[in-house]
């Protein structure tokens, strides 16, 4: 579809009668995925998709000092000259077609990612510079979809398959993940349990849109079909926490901490990123990717209307360290890293009100916080993980092959999330916010 089509189909129904996610780039089948892969590059452009191809086979983060690193050095040191003198490719010739422009995104954000991450430290003090061929359409790219320039949820999850029957419907078993950074299996088992989440979501975004519809016209029909879409509702929050907890199965926490949750790292105080020939200041956004950009789980709390921010006063009361993760604005911060349509669509759900339908209509509140209390499980199994995928290995040892951790960095920093909050405050923070969701008879 063309940019500029789909930016008007979204002013058209800005309000829009009936809602529909097929009106914010959310399919019916695959929710936030799209249908199919995105098509490779064409013409010169395809000199990114190579780069991209050539990457894996070459490049290690910068403190692996395992054999492999150490006999691919130099190829590795090609690469990334080969990058630096790129031709500068005006992406206007890209043309407009979102998907496009969806690829690009995705193909130069994964680049940028092996190249600062491989970057010998002795070549990242005080500043990481990101060469002028690769900042500069990157940055033009990324405005055009108004997404920052760095590696996101889309890229690494939505937009970074394909099929391995392409005559056959998307699903888990007929896909598989393309660019692995570290080339191993508890990375693409990551993205292979994220997508479990998302193509589960798809009947969570059904249920969430029947809902928002008949809430603007209740009488006891729609109020009997709603208390079975939230009952729905609760099986599938259910499944989604029970996906979650199979989690250490496939994904292994120690080799995920030490060896793929760096390559998605974003630009950091230690040496911030410098993109040549763009203006300074004009990337504040570069946290990297997380699991914290998925639009699904962002879908569930927009219709139930968890109050992140703390705006409203719900019980019971907000502790102080509740307080000062709502302060860094982190979940709404995460939404900027989402493709724009998709942000439209949460805002869209979030103004349907449905919470306030639910107080008012005694029917509903038993129903709607039977689904408020599966999402606050869905949090208790969440903070199991982020403990020890996170918590626990930020107190281990780095594996043998790897260079020590930076001695700067205390434990307590390491055991940081994106954007720099602790791990374990911010999912508390959520989980108590879904909390305060709960309806009370008035
Ligand atoms: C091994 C599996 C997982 C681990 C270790 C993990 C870890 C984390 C961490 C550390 C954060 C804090 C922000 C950050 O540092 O990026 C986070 C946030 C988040 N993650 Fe996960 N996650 C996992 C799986 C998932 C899945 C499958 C989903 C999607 C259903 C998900 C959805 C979220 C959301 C929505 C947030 C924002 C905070 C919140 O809503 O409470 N995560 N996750």
């Amino acid at each position: 579809m063309d940019l500029n089509t789909l930016r008007t189909s979204l002013t058209e129904s800005a309000v829009p009668q009936t809602f529909n996610g097929d009106a914010y780039d959310v399919d019916p089948e695959t929710g936030f995925f799209p249908r199919r892969p995105l098509r490779e590059l064409e013409g010169d452009f395809a000199l990114w998709e190579r780069t991209l191809v050539q990457a894996r086979s070459v490049l290690k983060l910068a403190a692996d000092r395992g054999e492999e690193a150490i006999a691919k050095a130099a190829q590795a040191e090609q690469w990334r000259h080969r990058v630096r003198n790129w031709p500068l490719l005006d992406v206007k010739t890209l043309g407009s077609n979102i998907w496009t422009l969806r690829r690009a995104h995705y193909v130069l954000t994964c680049i940028l990612h092996f190249y600062v991450h491989s970057l010998p430290t002795i070549q990242t003090q005080g500043q990481t510079i990101i060469p002028r061929p690769l900042a500069v359409p990157l940055c033009e790219v990324s405005k055009r979809i108004s997404l920052p320039p760095v590696l996101t949820f889309a890229d690494t999850v939505l937009w970074n398959w394909e099929f391995k029957n392409p005559d056959k419907p998307l699903s888990l078993d007929n896909m598989r993940y393309i660019n692995v950074f570290s080339g191993n299996e508890t990375e693409e088992n990551f993205y292979l349990l994220s997508a479990a989440a998302e193509l589960k979501g798809v009947e969570m975004l059904q249920i969430i849109e029947r809902v928002v519809n008949m809430a603007c016209h209740l009488d006891r029909n729609a109020v009997a079909s709603i208390i079975r879409d939230f009952e729905q509702l609760v099986r599938v929050i259910d499944d989604l926490a029970a996906t979650l907890k199979e989690a250490p199965k496939t994904v292994h926490p120690h080799t995920f901490y030490w060896v793929v949750r760096p390559w998605w790292n974003g630009s950091g105080d230690a040496s911030p990123w410098v993109f040549e020939g763009v203006p300074p200041n004009s990337t504040p956004h570069l946290s990297g990717a997380s699991a914290g950009q998925s639009s699904v789980m962002y879908a569930l709390d927009a219709f139930l209307d968890v109050d992140h921010a703390l705006k409203h006063a719900r019980q019971p009361a907000p502790s102080e360290d509740n307080k000062r993760t709502a302060s860094s604005n982190f979940m709404a911060k995460m939404r900027l890293y989402m493709p724009a349509e998709h942000r439209e669509y949460l805002a869209e759900v979030q103004k349907r009100q449905v919470r306030d339908v639910c107080q008012r209509t005694p029917a509903l509140r038993a129903p709607y916080n039977a689904a408020v209390d599966a999402l606050k499980k869905f949090r208790d199994t969440h903070i199991i993980t982020g403990t020890l995928f996170i918590v626990s290995q930020a107190r281990s040892q780095p594996p043998e092959w790897m260079g020590a951790p930076d001695v700067a960095v205390t434990r307590e920093g390491r055991s940081k999330g994106t954007g720099g909050n602790p791990v374990s405050a911010l999912l508390k923070a959520g989980r108590d916010a879904t909390k305060r969701t709960m309806l009370h008879d008035q």
